[in-house]
């Protein structure tokens, strides 16, 4: 392509549109496609599970590393070259987001409702697969959920953005294996920043985790 074609801005937008068009039909799913790969998902998850929790012997493990070697190249036949995108519409259900995709086994899957006014709520449970200390889950793990939740509630608030500060109050250790329950509300606004507070509640009702975030629209 030459210097000139690329310096006529409307050419460039132009190039820009086909180019995000070919972007967005690379990343996109047929639905029979999203249903079996949910599914798929969610089966990788409890060989996660089974995973961290077998105690079967070395010569089992190893047979069944070799059949997931081969059904790890079976799905590599065909590979995007990103994750899938789906309508990121401030729902927190991004196909493929680490916490709330249900098409990504890494995501525990948290279920994230946006509430009207700039809020957001989620009830999950954690497995030891996402255990930290003994018994309990790992901080990282929280602060990506937490991450999430607040960045849900900007969505929500209409003013969406980067996380640009997370704050995090450990209180008292997060339990796994029961059901959590969490909440985030925006705060305040002030030009392009939003600050917003959320919590994770345990069963009894009592908070284990406190986070703040300011989210920024980025500029450009
Ligand atoms: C289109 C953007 C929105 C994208 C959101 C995505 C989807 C929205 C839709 C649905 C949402 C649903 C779910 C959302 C879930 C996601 C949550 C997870 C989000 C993440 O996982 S996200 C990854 C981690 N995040 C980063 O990777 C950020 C890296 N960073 C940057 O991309 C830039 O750094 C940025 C954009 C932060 C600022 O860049 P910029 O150039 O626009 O800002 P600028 O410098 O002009 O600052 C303006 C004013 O903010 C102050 N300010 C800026 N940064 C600050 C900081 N860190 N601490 C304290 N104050 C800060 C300045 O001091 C100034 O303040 P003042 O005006 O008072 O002087």
């Amino acid at each position: 392509m030459s210097e000139a074609g690329t310096a006529d801005p409307t050419r460039r937008n132009r190039i820009h549109e086909v180019w995000d068009r070919r972007i967005l039909a690379e990343r996109t799913l047929a639905d029979d496609q999203v249903a079996a790969l949910a599914d798929l998902a969610g089966r990788v998850r409890a060989l996660t599970d089974a995973v961290v929790h077998t105690r079967v012997p070395a010569d089992e493990i190893a047979a069944v590393s070799a059949e997931v070697a081969a059904l790890t190249d079976r799905l590599s036949a065909v590979r995007g070259e990103a994750p899938p995108i789906g309508s990121h519409d401030g729902t927190g259900r991004a196909l493929a987001s680490p916490v709330s995709g249900p098409l990504n086994p890494i995501a525990p899957p948290v279920d994230i409702e946006p509430l009207p006014g700039g809020g957001a709520r989620a009830a999950f449970t954690l497995g030891g697969v996402y255990e930290g200390p003994p018994t309990f889950v790992h901080g990282g793990v929280s602060a990506m959920i937490l991450d999430q939740l607040l960045g849900v509630a900007a969505a929500a608030n209409g003013t969406p953005g980067m996380t640009a500060t997370l704050d995090l109050r450990y209180r008292r250790p997060t339990p796994y294996g029961v059901r959590l329950t969490a909440e985030a509300r925006v705060a305040r606004v002030e030009g392009r920043k939003t600050w917003v507070d959320a919590s994770i509640a345990a069963p009894d009702g009592r908070t284990t985790v406190e986070a703040t975030a300011m989210f920024v629209m980025p500029a450009r």
